[in-house]
C-alpha cells in the first residue's frame, strides 16, 4: 500500500538487495581496453598512495604506456577465449545468477569495482527494482584498504548523489568466517585425497601489498596469517608445512614477504620436489592465479629444481563456493525481515 501525496514520484521499495563486488578486469584483450582498466585502478589513491603530483607523469607517461601491451599478452593467456570473456567477470557473473536462484527472496546483482558494471550502475539497478535495503558484499575475504575501503569509497560516492538513500550494509570481511575455511579445507582436502602422495608443502599465496600500508594499519598480513592457521587445522597440516608467501609485487618498493617466487625458488633449492599452491585469497580465478601462480610459478619452481607443482583452482562458481556465499550473505542479512 503506497501513501505518496499527489505529485510524488512513484517510487518502489520495500526489497532487499545484494551487490557482489569484484575488482575489475578488461572489457577485452586490447591494449586500448587494457590500458582504460590499468588507468582507473592504478588512478585509485587507495591503492597507489603516491602523491599525484609524482605519481601523475610517471602513470601517464610511461606505465600506461608501457605497460597494456604486456599485460595484454598476459591476459591472452588465460581469457575464456570460446566466450571471449575474463575469467574474473565471467565466474563473478555466475556467482551472482546462481546466487540469485538460491535466494529468490532478494535481488541480487553484481559489480566491478573498475570498469562495468560499475557499482553505481548496480546501486542503481537494485533501487530500480525497489531496493531499499543492500548488502554490498565484497569478494575479498582478507580486509585491504586497497581493496574494501575502495568498495565503501565507491557506494558512498553514488549514495552522495541520492535524495531517497538505501539502507546499505558493506559485508565485514570473512577471512576467518567457518563457511569460508571449511569451503576451501573441502576443495584442498578433496585434492590432497585424489593424488597418490601427500605434496611435501602447502603453499597458500595470497595477493602482496607495499609493507608501508601495513606499518600504517592495514590489517590484511594479520588477515592473511589467520586464514592460513585456521585452514592449516581444519585439514590437520601443521603449520611448518603451510606457507603463506605473497605475490604480484608491482613497482619498486618493499612489499610484504616472502615473496612467491623466492620461495618457490629457495624450496626447490633446499630439495623439496613436490608441492601445491593455493590461494584463498582470490575467490575466483583470475590472472594473478592462471598466469602468475599457475604458470609462471609452475617455471620458477620447475627451474630451480622442483619436479612436481599442482595448483589448487580458486572457489570460483563452485557448489562449495556457492553455499559459503549464501551463508555468509544470510549472516549480513540478519534482522532485516524479509
Ligand atoms: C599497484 C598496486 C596494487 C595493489 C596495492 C594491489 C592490491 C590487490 N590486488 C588484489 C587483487 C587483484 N589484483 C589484480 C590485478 C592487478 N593488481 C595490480 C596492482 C595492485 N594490486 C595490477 C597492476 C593488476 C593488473 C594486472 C597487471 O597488469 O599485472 C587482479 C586480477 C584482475 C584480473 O583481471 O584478472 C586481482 C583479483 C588484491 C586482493 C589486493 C590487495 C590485497
Ligand atoms: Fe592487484
Ligand atoms: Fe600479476
Amino acid at each position: 500500500m503506497k501513501h505518496f501525496p499527489v505529485g510524488h514520484p512513484d517510487v518502489k521499495f520495500g526489497r532487499i538487495g545484494v551487490v557482489l563486488v569484484n575488482l575489475g578486469t578488461p572489457d577485452d584483450l586490447s591494449p586500448k581496453s587494457v590500458r582504460r582498466y590499468l588507468k582507473e585502478f592504478l588512478s585509485d589513491s587507495r591503492v597507489v598512495e603516491i602523491p599525484k603530483l609524482l605519481w601523475w607523469p610517471l602513470l601517464n607517461g610511461i606505465i600506461l604506456n608501457t605497460r597494456p601491451k604486456k599485460s595484454a599478452q598476459a591476459y591472452r593467456k588465460i581469457w575464456l577465449h570460446d566466450i571471449n570473456e575474463s575469467p574474473l567477470r565471467h565466474y563473478t557473473q555466475q556467482q551472482a545468477e546462481k546466487l540469485a536462484h538460491q535466494m529468490p527472496e532478494v535481488d541480487v546483482v553484481w559489480a566491478m569495482r573498475y570498469g562495468q558494471p560499475s557499482i553505481s550502475t548496480a546501486l542503481t539497478q537494485l533501487q530500480a527494482k525497489g531496493c531499499d535495503r543492500i548488502v554490498v558484499f565484497p569478494m575479498y575475504p582478507q580486509y585491504s584498504a586497497t581493496t574494501n575501503a575502495t568498495v565503501s569509497d565507491a557506494v558512498f560516492d553514488h549514495l552522495k548523489t541520492l535524495r531517497w538513500q538505501p539502507t546499505v550494509r558493506i559485508a565485514h570481511p570473512w577471512y576467518r568466517q567457518e563457511a569460508y575455511i571449511n569451503a576451501i579445507a573441502a576443495l584442498l582436502k578433496a585434492r590432497l585425497n585424489e593424488r597418490e602422495s601427500a605434496p611435501e608443502k602447502i603453499i597458500m599465496s595470497f595477493h602482496g601489498l607495499p609493507e608501508r600500508f601495513i606499518n600504517q594499519g592495514d590489517p590484511y598480513q594479520c588477515h592473511c596469517f589467520v586464514t592460513r592457521r585456521l585452514i592449516a587445522e581444519a585439514i590437520g597440516w601443521s603449520l611448518d608445512d603451510v606457507l603463506v608467501t605473497f605475490q604480484s609485487r608491482f613497482g619498486k618498493a618493499k612489499w610484504i614477504e616472502p615473496y612467491t617466487n623466492a620461495t618457490l625458488t629457495s624450496l626447490a633449492e633446499e630439495g623439496v620436489k613436490d608441492i601445491l599452491v593455493l590461494t584463498p585469497g582470490f575467490v575466483v580465478d583470475c590472472l594473478e592465479t592462471l598466469e602468475e601462480i599457475a604458470m609462471e610459478g609452475k617455471e620458477v619452481f620447475e627451474e630451480a629444481g622442483g619436479t612436481h607443482y599442482d595448483v589448487l583452482p580458486c572457489l570460483n562458481d563452485s557448489g562449495e563456493a556457492m553455499d559459503m556465499i549464501e551463508q555468509l550473505v544470510k549472516a549480513e542479512l540478519s534482522g532485516w525481515e524479509l
